[in-house]
């Protein structure tokens, strides 16, 4: 059965996220027609998708521009941005024209930059193509780049046109791509949709294994419940003035992993470490019990992602941890769980649990 699903995302300026296969001509259909020009971002892995696309915006009589950008986080760089702004500038592109993010989170995260920050903000419409774009970058309306001194350091609230989750690309993506894309679903199981714990626990060798033909239907939910609970909470707080902070849980310690491993890592396996450093450091605060770290550890490490850092450089980890966005002046501020499915702030704390923490996730 052809898999369609609809999600609102109700905020201000209200858009829909399709969930569905072979949406190539709904992508086309979104382009409005009062644009002349269409500037595609993408990354060389998904060139035969994009050739796709582009004849079919192409028939439909739009000026068809590609800019094809360095993959992964070497995407998401000032030099890119730049880069991109010089394609839009050359191919005299209009605020009536569209920017189409088509491809990963890097991809989503810059092409969405280059919209916001073109001629003070175009349209873009977001067609993520890994499980992690799909359940988490391309929705919501975070963009932005890395500097030299840490992760999404720079970035605007720029939210998409619409968005476009076609199923059948993650028939391409890399076993080794899939997998970090559960840690954002487990996420948003742990910080509010338990049922997505339920269904993950069910299903943890398909998943793992991420033998797609078994596990597609709950794939399917999984990806509908994780968007579900995205657009909930930024209908309720686009501009994380506070409640939106709990889709950053587990991402202090994730960015600071990432930053410290040169961008080694899979966010989504940094995401995965940073969690259960977040479950430890809620332990140690007294507010989650010894079985809910433990359901952290049960779930991550079945799922085939890593539970523990082996870098040992907490002071390079700490550093970069006081550049997160949540931290305040002085004041580093985590969220974490006073259980399964209730997200709290912990802000100052003793440092003595933090290094706890880290020794708790230190391989
Ligand atoms: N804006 C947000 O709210 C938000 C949320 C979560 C993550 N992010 C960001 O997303 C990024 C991570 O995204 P990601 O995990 O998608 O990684 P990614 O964008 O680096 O993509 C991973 C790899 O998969 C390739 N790829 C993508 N789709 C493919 C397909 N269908 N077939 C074959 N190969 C494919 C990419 O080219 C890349 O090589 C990070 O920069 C993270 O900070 C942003
Ligand atoms: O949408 C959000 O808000 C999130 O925090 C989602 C995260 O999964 C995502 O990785 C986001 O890019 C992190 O943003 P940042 O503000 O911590 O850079
Ligand atoms: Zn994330």
């Amino acid at each position: 059965m052809t898999v369609h699903r609809t999600i609102a995302v109700a905020t201000a300026a209200p858009y829909d996220v399709t969930v569905g296969e072979n949406l190539l001509p709904e992508v086309v259909g979104a382009v409005p027609e009062t644009a002349t020009r269409v500037l595609v971002v993408t990354a060389a892995p998904l060139r035969r998708h994009v050739d796709n696309l582009k004849a079919l915006l192409d028939a439909r009589g739009f000026t068809v521009v590609i800019a094809e950008v360095p993959d992964a986080e070497e995407g998401k760089t000032a030099e890119v941005l730049a880069f991109c702004w010089q394609v839009l500038g050359k191919s005299d592109f209009t605020r009536s024209d569209v920017v189409i993010g088509f491809g990963g989170g890097a991809v989503t995260d810059l092409a969405g930059f280059v919209a916001a920050t073109w001629l003070r903000g175009v349209g873009v419409i977001q067609v993520p193509t890994t499980l992690l774009a799909m359940v988490d970058a391309a929705v919501g309306g975070k963009t932005g780049i890395n500097t030299a001194e840490g992760k999404n350091l720079v970035g605007a609230f720029h939210e998409p046109l619409a968005v476009f989750c076609d199923v059948r690309a993650l028939d391409t993506l890399p076993h080794n791509e899939l997998v970090p894309g559960l840690a954002e679903v487990v996420k948003c199981g742990f910080i509010r949709d338990q049922e997505i714990l339920t269904l993950v626990e069910a299903n943890l060798d398909g998943l793992r294994d991420a033998e797609l033909d078994v596990v597609r239907p709950v794939l399917v939910e999984l990806i509908s419940r994780a968007i579900q609970v995205k657009a909930d909470v930024v209908a309720a707080d686009l501009k994380e003035s506070f409640l939106r902070e709990i889709l950053n849980y587990g991402h202090t310690f994730a960015h600071a992993i990432e930053y410290t491993e040169r961008y080694q890592w899979r966010h989504g396996a940094a995401v995965s470490v940073g969690m259960v450093f977040a479950a430890e450091l809620a332990h140690l605060a007294g507010r989650l019990s010894e079985d809910g770290v433990e359901r952290h550890r049960a779930i991550l490490s079945g799922l085939g992602l890593p539970i523990s850092y082996p870098g040992h450089r907490w002071d390079a980890l700490l550093t970069a941890m006081k550049r997160d966005k949540k931290t305040r002046g002085d004041l580093l501020r985590f969220v974490i769980l006073a259980g399964i499915g209730n997200p709290i702030r912990l802000e100052g704390p003793d440092p003595a649990l933090v290094q706890g923490a880290y020794s708790a996730v230190s391989a």
